[in-house]
């Protein structure tokens, strides 16, 4: 089927590139020229495991293009996936901008009938939006359906994720518009919801509300383990034991980032102020991760007695979570930010994020590697939990280091191999 899919970020370019390795010929559109230009050059704009073989592989087979033209994009398409940013706008709400503009784009271009994909994280009643957009615009007599199909992928695993995901919402008020989108997805074989557009639209705001509450509740009892001197690791593994529980979003730590979490679970309670309904178990959750960052900045400066200017502090890691380059909410830039603040010298070292404003903003020092971050630090901070850190020969390490003192802000460090303070 042809189809085109409108932003070629995390979403829209793993979206696209999967239904291209799935047969579909697809085209995709942004009206970023340099994300266009690389991607025609066959290279991913994004650090995304799998992602630029399957790009590379489609293209070659003539089933996946990248185009800046509207035109082109939506010729002959049977379906247009909608995958444009829905950033935090004011009181929380989801910004809209990006996809009322994509909505007129479609009504303006499209000559035939089609079915309109909303993949982006709408609030609810988005759908509704873009289709009294789409009918105001549009050549009068074509026929335009609106589905929304939330997308549950994660960064770092998206590839995998669109192709063995544990569902496929398909929320479609008209029948017909629902199941074509149903056949698009046909050859993936993961369980598919049907639903009404609304309850799709909620389905992805209470998913993703529902794990954020789940880890700041395990980061306020891991804050009570350290109290009380309990393991949280040993908490965690007991209390996902219990199927009803289950181990994963237990691990406790800095609390969540990225591009997602933070911002939706903002939408999700603005939702509820505007309809008078409570959302205060999200917004305690909320609470909960901001002071999650300055507990752990707290125990950094308790540690120097407060003081921590001109003391090296080496930083390791600065994505908001390991296998991605995406920066955005990222803990270390608040962990970084505070510590700055009080004259510290930071040194960080990420195995992906080479650049980001962040260095130049905070005068930090790039590490090109481990060693050389750790090196005379007077404490080392574990911010990111990539694998490259998990694995490191800590011991080798901590001789490097000016002190021997390390924050482990994942808990993902075995500490009886670790003959430093760790904490
Ligand atoms: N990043 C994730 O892991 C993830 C997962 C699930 C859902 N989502 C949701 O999916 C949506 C997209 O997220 P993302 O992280 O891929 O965003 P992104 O910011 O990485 O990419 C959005 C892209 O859309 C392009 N764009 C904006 N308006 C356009 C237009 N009118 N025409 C063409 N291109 C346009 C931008 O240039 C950009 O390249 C958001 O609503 C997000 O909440 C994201
Ligand atoms: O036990 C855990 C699990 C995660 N995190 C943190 O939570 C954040 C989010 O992690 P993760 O869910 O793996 O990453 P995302 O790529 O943000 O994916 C989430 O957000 C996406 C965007 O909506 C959804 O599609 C996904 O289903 C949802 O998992 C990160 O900062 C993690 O460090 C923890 O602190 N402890």
């Amino acid at each position: 089927m042809n189809v085109a899919v409108i932003g070629t970020g995390y979403v829209g370019l793993v979206t696209g590139t999967v239904l291209s390795e799935i047969g579909h010929t697809v085209v995709c559109l942004d009206t970023d020229e340099n994300k266009i230009n690389t991607l025609i050059a066959g290279v991913s704009p994004i650090f995304e495991p799998g992602l630029e073989e399957l790009l590379q592989r489609n293209m070659e087979l003539g089933r996946l293009h990248f185009t800046t033209k509207t035109e082109q994009a939506f010729k002959d398409s049977k379906v247009i996936f909608i995958a444009v940013g829905t950033p935090q706008g004011e009181d929380g709400a989801a910004n809209l901008t990006y996809l009322k503009q994509a909505a007129k784009d479609i009504a303006f271009h499209v000559v035939q009938d089609v079915v309109v994909v909303v993949k982006s994280t709408v609030p609810v009643g988005a759908n509704d939006m873009v289709e009294q957009i789409i009918r105001q615009y549009a050549k009068p007599g074509l026929d335009i359906q609106v589905v929304s199909n939330p997308e549950f992928l994660r960064e770092g695993h998206a590839v995998q994720d669109t192709l063995h995901g544990d569902r496929i919402v398909i929320g479609a008020d008209n029948e017909k518009a629902g199941d074509l989108v149903e056949s698009v997805f046909n050859p993936i074989r993961i369980p598919i919801l049907r639903t009404d557009r609304r309850s799709a639209e909620m389905i992805k705001y209470a998913s993703n509300a529902f794990l954020a509450v789940k880890i700041s509740y395990i980061n306020q009892i891991s804050n009570l383990c350290e109290a009380l001197g309990a393991d949280i690791r040993a908490v965690s593994d007991g209390m996902g034991m219990d199927r009803r529980i289950g181990r994963e979003f237990l691990n406790a730590g800095l609390g969540y980032g990225g591009s997602c979490f933070p911002k939706d679970t903002e939408a999700l309670v603005n939702l509820g102020r505007k309809s008078d309904i409570s959302m205060s178990i999200v917004e305690s959750a909320i609470q909960a991760n901001k002071e999650q960052r300055q507990l752990f900045v707290d125990k950094v400066l308790r540690h120097f007695e407060g003081d921590v200017n001109g003391k090296k502090i080496a930083v390791l890691g600065l994505a908001f979570k390991p296998n991605t380059d995406d920066m955005r909410e990222a803990p270390s830039i608040d962990i970084i930010s505070s510590l700055v603040a009080k004259g510290a010298r930071i040194v960080v070292y990420d195995p992906v994020v080479k650049h980001t404003p962040l260095f130049d903003q905070f005068n930090l020092t790039y590490a090109s590697n481990i060693d050389e971050c750790v090196t005379k630090a007077d404490a080392t901070l574990l911010v990111t939990e990539w694998e490259e850190f998990i694995q490191a020969d800590w011991s080798s390490l901590s001789k490097l280091m000016k002190s021997e003192v390390i924050f482990d802000g994942r808990n993902m460090l075995k500490t009886h191999e670790v003959e430093t303070i760790c904490y």
